[in-house]
């Protein structure tokens, strides 16, 4: 269908039903991402068709949304139980990190994006004394401005504040870093949207474990809930930009480092450049050929492909692949290239926040094929045949974290934050 052809204005129900009440409708004449609607209560009922859409989405797009709505609870097995098992202090008992729900982990999330307010409203000066640069720590605060979007060296347009899981649920062998007066309150929030994002992760882990050819427990043992490891919160403010300047990425392309990405956000700007063959979405369900697709990208960006704004979903979260997941594959999972562009139609007008829980493999795991996986041997063995596989020298991921985290705030350190991809 050409875009012509398409309603261009007005609000059909189903759309309105699944707008943010308190912000201006993300317009539906435009093109979106096609990203799966995967049921979190399918997946916890063990529904073979939802896993079926579930593994195609982790590796044709490597993104998907996941309704959270009425997802009961996840209840983890064996060693992974025991394993997520953290002794945080609840006000109602002992935290058990082995069980989450995705009504909590909404709740959790809604209740964060005021805390997330109360930060950021903060003078810039108090807010930069939590930048830990200095230090040789990506967590804390990164200033407006202060990270880089792009080999040039542009400038990116937000403001971040991250936090370690390793200090959330005070693990031990971690000494935490200040943090501000104003978030203190609120630490058991965070444990808590730790601990369910967490339990989130450790499923989807569990169901592609065995995709790869290994035990179901397989990858959630390289993520514990208990390891120390890069896993983080990450709050994010982008301040509209003036309608006199050109449109410039507020968040530049990038893959995400880590193994799995939950990120909640409400204002549109995130975009993810569709792979080939994946044609986007146009007014909510119908589908937009690659001809007109190409026209309305070649107007609104010139010399910028197949890039797809990522609709926001009330009751959903967004998941997306990392690069250690694509590692961990030999490729068959996806990570995709995505960024943050100014909101389209009337939300340009609106300042966006973005919650983001990411999950990375734990301190001391190596960054590698895992070839005791039988899918991925295969996958390997196939590129070796063809002459096209290379052996890197395998990376602790602490190691492969901090050099991806801190290249994007360096100057000429772009490249050094890059990974799975490759020349962007
Ligand atoms: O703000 C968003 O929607 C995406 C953020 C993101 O991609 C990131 O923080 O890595
Ligand atoms: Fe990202």
């Amino acid at each position: 269908m050409s875009p012509s052809a398409a309603p261009l204005h007005g609000s059909s129900p189903a759309l309105s039903s699944e707008a943010f009440s308190d912000i201006p409708p993300f317009p539906i004449d435009i093109p979106t991402a096609p990203l799966l609607r995967i049921s979190l209560r399918k997946l916890l009922e063990g529904d073979k068709e939802e896993e079926e859409r579930c593994w195609r989405a982790c590796c044709i797009v490597g993104f998907f949304y996941i309704d959270l709505r009425s997802g009961k609870a996840i209840k983890h097995k064996g060693a992974v139980e025991e394993a997520n098992k953290v002794d945080v202090k609840w006000e109602d008992g002992v935290g058990d990190g082995g069980q989450a729900d995705g009504e909590s982990l909404l709740k959790h999330a809604n209740e964060l994006f005021e805390v997330m307010k109360e930060f950021f409203n903060l003078e810039v000066t108090e807010k930069q004394k939590y930048d830990f640069l200095e230090q040789g720590s990506y967590f804390g605060y990164k200033g407006y401005g202060a990270g880089i979007v792009d080999k040039a060296g542009m400038r990116d347009r937000n403001e971040f504040y991250n936090i370690s899981k390793n200090s959330t649920l005070s693990l031990p062998g971690y000494s935490s870093l200040p943090e501000p007066a104003v978030l203190i309150p609120h630490n058991p929030l965070l444990a808590r949207f730790t601990t369910t994002s967490h339990a989130l992760c450790t499923l989807l882990l569990t169901l592609l474990s065995p995709r790869l050819g290994l035990p179901p427990n397989y990858l959630p043992t390289l993520h514990r809930l208990s390891a120390l490891s890069g896993d983080q919160i990450r709050f994010v403010r982008t301040p509209p930009q003036p309608a006199e300047e050109a449109p410039k990425p507020a968040l530049g392309a990038h893959t995400d480092f880590g193994s799995v990405t939950i990120l909640f956000n409400r204002v549109g700007g995130l975009q993810v450049q569709l792979p080939h063959g994946v044609k986007p979405e146009f007014g909510g369900g119908m589908e937009m050929d690659d001809e007109a697709f190409r026209t309305w990208q070649s107007e609104r960006f010139p010399g910028m492909d197949r890039w797809a704004y990522v609709r926001p979903l009330p009751g959903h979260a967004i998941v997306n692949l990392g690069d250690a997941l694509a590692l961990f594959s030999a490729g068959i999972l996806r990570s995709n290239i995505h960024r943050v562009v100014p909101p389209p139609g009337a939300q340009g007008g609106c300042e966006r926040f973005s919650l983001v829980y990411f999950s990375r493999p734990e301190d001391g795991v190596l960054l590698r094929a895992l070839r005791e996986g039988s899918v991925v041997d295969e996958v390997v063995k196939v590129r070796e045949a063809r002459g096209k596989w290379r052996e890197e020298e395998a990376v602790r991921s602490e190691d492969w974290v901090l050099r991806r985290a801190l290249g994007r705030r360096r100057v000429g350190g772009w490249l050094d934050s890059g990974g799975t991809e490759g020349g962007v």
